[in-house]
């Protein structure tokens, strides 16, 4: 079974979140599981790009629109990530620095999905599944199914994955002449509320839909950013797949990113050493309990929520408890959370930017991690602390409520509240400290060692998906 993953982000090439996360990961326990799972991304001139031995596989030119590219596929030679994988390299659109956030994204993924296409339509045989993340990609199974040229690939399965329904790609019904010619009598499945929305075509053209987690998949029918009916009108053939996390990279007894390592028996010595270390950087006292949060400081995150959390959980627990705050996004959100720091800066620390060493340093070196989201089709970060022994404190919602069992109920491991309200998250918080301080210290080590032993591995999940695609292929 041969299944191409098209994605815009893959751990260690390009990751700006989750989603990186999950297609560095997933395609190399398919590949381990005997599928022949390979990643097609965009060739962005990042470290990996620069430093990694590539060999240019096809070489073409595409039209966008009215515009000619010349476009190269690159392979990594040495199959270091466990797969293979090929960068598309449209010089003048996709060799950026950076993965998002471009005046030109929608010309940069509507080339890369053509330049993918184009490149697959000239191979020899057909893959036996197509299998796509997010908008950035959501093109590909009305394209397949519907444009002319890409006429071979129309009994190819496509998948779609959401990872975030939030975002839908849209564009004006004005940039259509970009596209690759098509069938005009199918041109309504491209449009939603009368632009084009290739996170909506996706959900209509491709053969299956999967979501990041089941209870993700219930929310969507009630609340998707204005797409509720069409998940309603094609629920069948949705499914809810939990992600998984690649227990290689996330290994505390391993993580070569860490102050000490340390595994399920050698927890307390080795998460000690890690917070000492951690709180003599951001200048915290280690004896209290430390509450992080690492993430896009965007509203879907709650993110905007932190500094009034913040300030009233140290009023309300004065000199009990500190904070650490690890991310980027809203410039509002980073702005507040600097002055809140001026005001109590022995209990908060905030970085300001993206570091992968340091997030993994606050996982080990944590006692909780905050998620306040707002929304969390599944969430990794309560994955990873789990992993490292840190009690997460989640929303429920999402994922979140998937993954995260409550210590009030039974072999509970977390904490979890219900609004996304800072009333309701500085309850938690007391019920996370009041935890911490317990005199019965056994109760939060057992809590930790419970965690680090449960299984969150791709596994289970990678079978899953090669289900769905067995299923498909049967079909095709
Ligand atoms: N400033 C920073 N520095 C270092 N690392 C940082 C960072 N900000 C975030 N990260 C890392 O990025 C990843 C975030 O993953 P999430 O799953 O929480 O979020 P995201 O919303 O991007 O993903 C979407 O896709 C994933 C995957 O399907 C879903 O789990 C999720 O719910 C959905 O919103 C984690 O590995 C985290 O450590």
């Amino acid at each position: 079974m041969e299944v191409i993953h098209v994605s815009a982000e893959c751990y260690p090439v390009a990751k700006v979140g989750g989603l990186g996360d999950v297609v560095g990961a997933l395609p190399k326990y398919q590949f381990e599981a005997g599928c022949y799972a390979k990643v097609v991304m965009p060739a962005y001139r990042t470290r990996f790009f620069e430093t990694h031995e590539l060999e240019i596989v096809h070489q073409a030119g595409m039209f966008l629109g009215p515009y000619w590219y010349h476009f190269n596929v690159w392979k990594e030679k040495h199959n270091t990530l466990g797969f293979d994988l090929y960068l598309v390299d449209v010089p003048g659109l996709l060799d950026t620095t950076g993965v998002y956030g471009y005046y030109n994204d929608t010309e940069r993924f509507l080339a890369f999905q053509i330049a993918t296409l184009d490149w697959i339509n000239e191979w020899r045989h057909s893959p036996d599944v197509i299998h796509c993340h997010d908008h950035h990609t959501g093109l590909i199974p009305f394209l397949m199914s519907n444009g002319y040229k890409y006429a071979r690939l129309k009994n190819v399965p496509s998948v779609i994955t959401i990872h975030n329904a939030q975002y839908q790609g849209q564009f004006g019904w004005d940039r259509q002449y970009l596209l690759p010619s098509f069938d005009s009598w199918k041109g309504g499945l491209l449009d939603w509320a009368g632009a084009i929305n290739p996170l909506a075509a996706a959900i209509k053209c491709a053969w299956r839909v999967t979501t990041v987690s089941p209870n993700y998949l219930e929310e969507m029918f009630n609340s998707a950013a204005g797409l509720e009916s069409l998940f309603n009108y094609e629920r069948g053939k949705c499914i809810g797949i939990l992600n998984g996390i690649d227990t290689k990279v996330w290994d505390p007894a391993t993580d070569p990113m860490l102050t000490a390592n340390y595994d399920a028996s050698t927890l307390v010595t080795g998460k000690e050493e890690n917070k000492q270390a951690l709180c003599r950087e951001f200048g915290l006292d280690p004896s209290l309990p430390l509450i992080s949060f690492i993430g896009r400081l965007v509203g879907e995150k709650g993110a905007d929520l932190l500094p009034d959390i913040i300030g009233r959980s140290l009023y309300e627990l004065t000199g009990r408890v500190n904070f650490l705050v690890l991310g980027s996004g809203d410039p509002h959100v980073e702005w507040s959370l600097q002055q809140t720091r001026q005001y109590v800066e022995d209990h908060l620390n905030v970085y300001i930017g993206y570091s992968e060493s340091l997030s993994h340093r606050i996982y080990a070196g944590s006692d909780f991690l905050l998620m306040p989201s707002r929304v969390e089709p599944c969430g990794l970060n309560q994955l990873y602390a789990l992993r490292y022994g840190t009690v997460p404190i989640v929303r429920s919602v999402g994922g979140l409520k998937d993954t995260v069992t409550d210590i009030g109920d039974k072999n509970g491991f977390g904490i979890r509240f219900i609004h996304a309200a800072v009333w309701d998250v500085c309850r938690a918080i007391g019920r996370a400290v009041s935890l911490y301080e317990d005199q019965e210290v056994i109760t939060l080590q057992h809590i930790r060692q419970y965690s680090m032993q449960l299984d969150h591995s791709w596994d289970s999940a990678a079978q899953e998906y090669l289900d769905v695609y067995l299923s498909l292929t049967q079909k095709a």
